[in-house]
């Protein structure tokens, strides 16, 4: 048997609200994604999919339960630990695909190896990685002479940069029109289908249609 690359536990995650109960998002929710699991979080807008994806990706604690990465109990670990580890364990696609503005593209796929002094060793992935997502062309360019929906796919190669095990990525096809959305799902099965496991948050019918399995939020 395969070991998950991300479980869920019993996860609960639920907000204060002042004057109000508690917000719950899930209580007692499980999930567990080995490599080549492609999962959706789907649900409206407010219904808790970022939630999810955030404590999974360790960013934020759960109210109660436990996120272990590859057989690692990460809640409670200290923040440092967690930060190290997600970086090479979870690529993690926000949404707005935040770049840095004095950085050109491929500048900003290189961010993630820094730490690591591995920058000039792996420019020529990055550079594959940009081409592979559509954007190669725009290399030199610098955030703010991109589109939207070129920043998005220049930050999704920066999350594939240190070949994470897993990729998460929240309502990746948001701000792409309808060629370059179905171009960015058939990345993500690809990616599955190479044994990289995918957790998507996403409202889009089709990539909730593509996905193997999902989880519905009311
Ligand atoms: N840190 C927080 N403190 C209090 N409430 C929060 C916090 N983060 C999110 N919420 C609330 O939790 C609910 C779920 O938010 P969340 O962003 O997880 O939903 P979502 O399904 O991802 O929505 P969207 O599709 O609009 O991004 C919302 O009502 C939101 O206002």
């Amino acid at each position: 048997m395969t070991t998950p690359v991300i479980e869920l536990v019993d996860v609960g995650i639920q907000y204060e609200r002042p004057g109000l109960d508690p917000l719950s998002i899930v209580d007692q929710y499980d999930l567990s994604l080995s490599p080549g699991d492609f999962h959706c979080l789907a649900g409206r807008s407010g219904s808790g999919k970022t939630s999810i994806l955030r404590v999974a990706a360790g960013l934020v604690p759960p109210t109660a339960g436990k996120v272990i990465w590859q057989q690692l109990e990460i809640t409670g670990l200290a923040d440092d630990v967690v930060t190290t580890r997600r970086r090479r364990h979870v690529g993690y696609l926000d949404q707005r695909g935040n770049l840095v503005p004095g950085l050109t593209a491929l500048e900003n796929v290189l961010l993630p190896a820094i730490p690591d002094g591995q920058t000039r060793n792996l420019a020529r992935r990055g550079r594959d990685l940009l081409n592979r997502l559509g954007v190669g062309a725009r290399a030199s360019y610098y955030p703010d002479r991109l589109s939207g929906g070129e920043r998005q796919r220049v930050a999704f190669a920066r999350a594939l940069l240190l070949e994470p095990a897993v990729i998460m990525a929240d309502e990746p096809t948001a701000s792409l029109d309808r060629d370059s959305a179905d171009a960015l799902i058939t990345i993500l099965r690809e990616l599955a289908d190479e044994g990289i496991a995918v957790l998507v948050a996403s409202h889009d019918q089709r990539l909730i249609d593509h996905a193997d399995s999902r989880t519905r939020l009311e």
